[in-house]
């Protein structure tokens, strides 16, 4: 697969309806083919509304969001973690997993599971799950597609340490293989220090990029020193 899409963000205004004041006026960021962008801020900034007009879901706003040169509403669908994991309760683990696009095979959605560590829950129902089996199965079903952009909605919490090693190693490798362009929205400073090669913090009304910060050493090669430094950075733009 070629290397994820570049972005180009640029929102007007986007208003909720019976809002006061705008979420974003005149917000503008820019995101590098096949990085890993993670996007810092304090609840209700707007992380969550900005991956969601960037997916195309969200039109109702003034401005223009281009996914290598296409508006976002007309681009290939990303692969998206929401902040819930939005499994159907009605279908099995892997039938949820094929959800994902037509045409997904069980051979490509047992891949996914597998890769999240779910190979033996593929046929329990979403209830049968613990909430970290549901976010893995959500995590799943995003990348079954291998979908040139990946946006991920907080998509470790919940899980224990361990797991969370795991899903790092996951997304690591996800991004040295097929290299996506990943957009990643956490309040964890080690999910961002240890996964992005650029952070985004978001603050102030309407919401602006605060700081901008590159993490230019490869993720595998980050030592403790190197994971300090980054852990500082954010912390000190936090
Ligand atoms: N459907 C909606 N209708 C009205 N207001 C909304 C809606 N969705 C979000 N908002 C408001 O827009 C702002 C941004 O919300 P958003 O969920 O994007 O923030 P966030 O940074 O992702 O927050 P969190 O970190 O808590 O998930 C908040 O003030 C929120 O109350």
């Amino acid at each position: 697969m070629a290397t994820g899409p570049g972005l180009k963000i640029s929102i007007d205004e986007k208003r909720y309806p019976g809002s006061a004041a705008p979420t974003f006026s005149g917000f503008k960021a820019e995101i590098a083919p096949g990085s890993v962008t993670a996007i810092l801020g304090p609840s209700g900034i707007g992380k969550s509304t900005l991956l969601r007009i960037i997916a195309g879901i969200d039109r109702d706003y003034s401005g223009h969001v281009t996914i290598d040169g296409q508006p976002a509403a007309e681009a290939a669908p990303p692969g998206f973690v929401f902040q819930d994991p939005r499994l159907l309760p009605w279908l099995t683990t892997l039938d949820n997993i094929r959800t994902a696009g037509t045409g997904v095979s069980t051979e490509q959605a047992m891949v996914a599971l597998g890769k999240t560590g779910l190979s033996g829950q593929a046929s329990l129902y979403p209830h049968q799950l613990s909430g970290g089996m549901q976010r893995r199965a959500a995590l799943a079903r995003a990348l079954t597609l291998n979908a040139g952009l990946l946006l991920l909605d907080e998509p470790f919490v919940s899980l224990d340490r361990t797991l969370v090693e795991e899903m790092y190693d996951l997304i690591a490798s996800v991004a040295a293989s097929s290299g996506p362009t990943m957009i990643l929205v956490t309040h964890i400073v080690e999910d961002a220090a240890r996964l992005a090669d650029r952070v985004l913090v978001l603050s102030g009304t309407p919401t602006q990029i605060a700081a901008n910060l590159a993490f230019p050493q490869p993720r595998n090669q980050r030592d403790r020193d190197t994971l300090d430094t980054y852990r500082r950075l954010i912390e000190d733009a936090t």
